[in-house]
């Protein structure tokens, strides 16, 4: 079992107050993880929520990278505990973001990054209204498909898994507070940048 870094928050209120909370969502293949990662290669003192999922990892996946892989057992409890501050299920796995992180590097001033899905992002948004969240959105549908079926490590039915969920998330973006297109990618990581230091 993974050790998770889940310590009792010492706050417990739910609005950010020191530093702030982004929230960059999107459908599945359109680039958020690649983003994502560019923006902690440039910025070291961001602060990246590692979410627990119940998803299998995918070759080359370390845990404790980008997720804590765990069951679906463990899932469950701790969601029963309130140790999640939101979480969903996509595409037949659970996604969680553990709390007492987020809001203890809130506390201490951090600018704290969350890359998760639509329904996950409607919880943040409705917990922390003062959060910062952006939309990214693929150039047209089908170079969504090409990025997913290009990055090649899904199986067919997870492929068309996301892809039929990605047209709910795509109708959802005007939720948000602002919307970034990724199609070149250094402008769209301009973007993204103007939109967290400004
Ligand atoms: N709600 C929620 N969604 C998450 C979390 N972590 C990741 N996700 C989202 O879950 C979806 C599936 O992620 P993943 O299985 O890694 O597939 P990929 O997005 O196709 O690479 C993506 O939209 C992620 O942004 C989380 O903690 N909470
Ligand atoms: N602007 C872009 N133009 C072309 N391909 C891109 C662009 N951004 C990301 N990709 C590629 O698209 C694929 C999916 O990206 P990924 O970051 O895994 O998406 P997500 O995390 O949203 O599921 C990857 O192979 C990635 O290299």
């Amino acid at each position: 079992m993974p050790v998770l870094p889940f310590y009792h928050a010492t706050n417990t209120q739910e609005s950010p107050t020191l530093g702030k909370l982004i929230v960059l969502t999107g459908p599945s293949g359109v680039g958020k993880g690649t983003l994502m990662n560019e923006i902690l290669q440039r910025h070291p003192e961001l602060y990246y929520s590692v979410s627990v999922t119940t998803r299998s990892p995918r070759p080359g996946e370390i845990n404790g990278q980008k997720y804590y892989f765990i069951t679906r057992q463990e899932f469950q409890e701790l969601v029963t505990k309130g140790e999640l501050l939101e979480w969903a299920e996509f595409a037949g796995n659970f996604y969680g973001t553990p709390r007492a992180a987020v809001l203890d590097h809130i506390q201490s001033g951090k600018l704290v990054l969350l890359e998760i899905e639509l329904e996950g992002a409607r919880q943040i948004r409705t917990a922390f209204p003062s959060a910062l969240s952006i939309f990214i959105l693929p150039p047209s549908f089908s170079e969504l498909e090409n990025r997913i079926r290009g990055r090649g490590q899904d199986s067919e039915e997870a492929i068309c898994r996301r892809l039929k969920r990605a047209e709910a998330e795509i109708a959802a973006a005007d939720e948000f507070d602002l919307q970034i297109i990724n199609d070149d990618f250094e402008q769209a990581l301009k973007e993204i940048e103007k939109a967290i230091f400004e």
